[in-house]
Order: structure tokens, then C-alpha cells, then sequence
């Protein structure tokens, strides 16, 4: 095993903890070093997302993702471990997304200090910085007031329980799962105080494309890490995530464009489904299924179907 690749990871428990599953995941195909990089998106956790991007010059969900980028080019690190869902669809071409590890589960989660989404009182605060989660929220609840929350997991549970002003937030099932959290119930967060998780029906509160994977992206020009990374790909997870964002990219849809996407494999067949969302709470769905070896074609006649 004489072959060594560094890793470049952003520093939030998030980021390190599935910095950690591909470390594992890596264990006895390569020798690993692990580079911990500060993000734009990590920088200023006080000011809304957009803001961020605007000041920064930094196009789109990109803010997560433009300094991982640079190391990978000044060849600081061979490959880059992303969440999928904060990468742009569209990519530098350079660049290649080369593999995903096996996704979690990709719904989204309501957490408040007890009620669930139907029990919430009349005019109730929810955050999320999510255009999609929060037309969804609304789509369900229009009577339910939205602001905007920035911060890590662990600082948005927080938030909840500090701030009496706000009801509850949405997050996504799957950084709640690897970081420990329990997603259904009575949830302990790090300080010990309680909330509740209440797990949103994925058929009728759509995830985001490339929610719930663990994305490793390299230079294109780097076969080495490419022929490494292989051998830890999820292929199922990988069609997934191809039909999900050529879908997208079809869309062009930008990183806060309401669009939800939800994908199956079932018996060799990809399954789409997704749901456009307009600001005045209404929207437009599709389904699309086909063989799963032509993930591209599905999104295609997904696309078509929207259209
Ligand atoms: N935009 C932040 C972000 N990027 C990925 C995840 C969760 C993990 C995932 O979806 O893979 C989160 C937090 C959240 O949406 O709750």
C-alpha cells in the first residue's frame, strides 16, 4: 500500500465526521493524510448565506466549496470530501465529482421544543435559510411565519432551544444520523437540553438533489486518486445522485432553486420524482423511470415531462 492521497475537508463536525467515514472507507486501499480547510461559508456564520456569497464573489452554493477547490488545483490535497448537496451541479470543468460513498437516508427533519408540523400553534416561527424548505413549510402550513437561520447543526439545535422567539428548524435527516442525533422523538442536543425530531414524509416534503451523500471530487487530471476512489464508489448512489443533478442542470436550477427530487432504484429501474415550487406556494410535479444504467436519459425525460 505505497500509494498516499490527501484529504481536504471543510472543519465543521459534519464535514470532519464524513471525513472520517471515507478515511474508513479508504482504510487498506491507500495511505491517507487528512487537511482541514476553512470555507468561505464557515467564515461568517452570522449573516445570511447570500450575503456571504455577494461580499465573498463567490457564485452560488459555491461558498462551501471555492477553497477546497483552489487546494485541489495548488495540489494541496488529491481529493476534496463535499455533503453533494452544497456542491454546484454545474462544475468548473476541471473538476469532476469521481465517486460517492453508500447515501443515508435523505429526508428532512422538523425540530421543535415538542409540536409537530400539524400541532404547531397558528403564526409560528420556523428557520430556514432553504427557499426549497421553506415553500414547502408553506405549501403546508401557509398561516406559519419563515425567517432565516444560519449556523452548523449543533448551533441551529441550539438556537432552538435558546431562542423562545423561534418554534423550530429543518434540517436534513442525514447530518442529524452521522452526527448521532435520534431523528424521530426526543432528540438530546450537546448541551443536554431536549427537542423533538419529526421526520417529514419524503413523498410529500420533497429532499434537495444529492441530499443525504458523501461526494469525493478531484482534478480530472489526477488518475491516481480517480482509480483509488473507485474502488469505494456506491454505484446505486452514484446513479442517483447523476440522474438528480443532470435533472438540475437541465433546470438550471442555481443553489437556492426551489426544486425537490426524490429518486429510487428498485429492480434495475431509476425512479424520479420531483416538484418545482413558486413563491406564491404552488407547484409543478413529474415522475420519470427507466433503466437505471440510463440514469442522464430518466433526468432527460424528467425534464421534459416539467417542462
Ligand atoms: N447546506 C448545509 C448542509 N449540507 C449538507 C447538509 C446535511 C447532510 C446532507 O444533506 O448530506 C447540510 C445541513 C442541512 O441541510 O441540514
Amino acid at each position: 500500500m505505497s500509494t498516499h492521497l490527501t484529504l481536504g475537508t471543510r472543519g465543521s463536525a459534519l464535514a470532519l465526521c464524513q471525513a472520517e467515514m471515507t478515511e474508513t472507507a479508504l482504510a487498506g486501499h491507500c495511505d491517507l493524510t487528512r487537511q482541514v480547510i476553512v470555507t468561505t461559508g464557515d467564515k461568517r456564520t452570522d449573516v445570511p448565506l447570500a450575503a456571504v456569497a455577494a461580499a465573498s464573489g463567490v457564485v452560488d452554493k459555491g461558498v462551501f466549496i471555492k477553497e477546497l477547490e483552489v487546494a485541489l488545483l495548488d495540489g494541496e490535497i488529491d481529493f476534496a470530501v463535499h455533503s453533494l448537496k452544497d456542491v454546484p451541479t454545474i462544475l468548473e470543468p476541471e473538476f469532476e465529482v469521481c465517486a460517492v460513498l453508500p447515501r443515508a437516508p435523505t429526508g428532512d427533519i422538523l425540530i421543535t421544543r415538542g409540536p409537530s408540523l400539524l400541532d404547531l400553534p397558528s403564526g409560528a416561527t420556523i428557520g430556514t435559510s432553504s427557499v426549497r424548505r421553506k415553500l414547502q413549510l408553506l405549501h403546508l402550513r401557509p398561516d406559519l411565519k419563515v425567517v432565516d437561520i444560519r449556523g452548523n447543526v449543533p448551533t441551529r439545535l441550539q438556537k432552538v432551544v435558546d431562542q423562545p422567539e423561534l418554534d423550530g428548524t429543518i434540517l436534513a435527516e442525514a447530518g442529524l444520523v452521522r452526527l448521532g442525533y435520534n431523528t424521530q422523538g426526543e432528540l438530546q442536543t450537546e448541551n443536554g437540553d431536549t427537542l423533538t425530531a419529526h421526520l417529514l414524509d419524503r413523498a410529500e416534503f420533497l429532499p434537495a438533489a444529492g441530499q443525504g451523500a458523501v461526494a469525493m471530487e478531484i482534478l480530472k487530471s489526477n488518475e491516481t486518486a480517480r482509480e483509488i476512489l473507485a474502488a469505494i464508489n456506491h454505484e446505486e448512489t452514484m446513479i442517483r445522485i447523476t440522474a438528480e443533478r443532470h435533472f438540475l442542470a437541465l433546470l438550471q436550477a442555481g443553489c437556492d432553486t426551489p426544486v425537490g427530487v426524490d429518486s429510487q432504484v428498485v429492480d434495475g429501474q431509476l425512479r424520479l420524482f420531483a416538484r418545482v415550487f413558486e413563491e406564491n406556494g404552488s407547484h409543478t410535479e413529474a415522475r420519470a423511470e427507466g433503466p437505471a444504467t440510463q440514469a442522464l436519459q430518466v433526468a432527460q425525460s424528467l425534464f421534459e415531462r416539467l417542462a
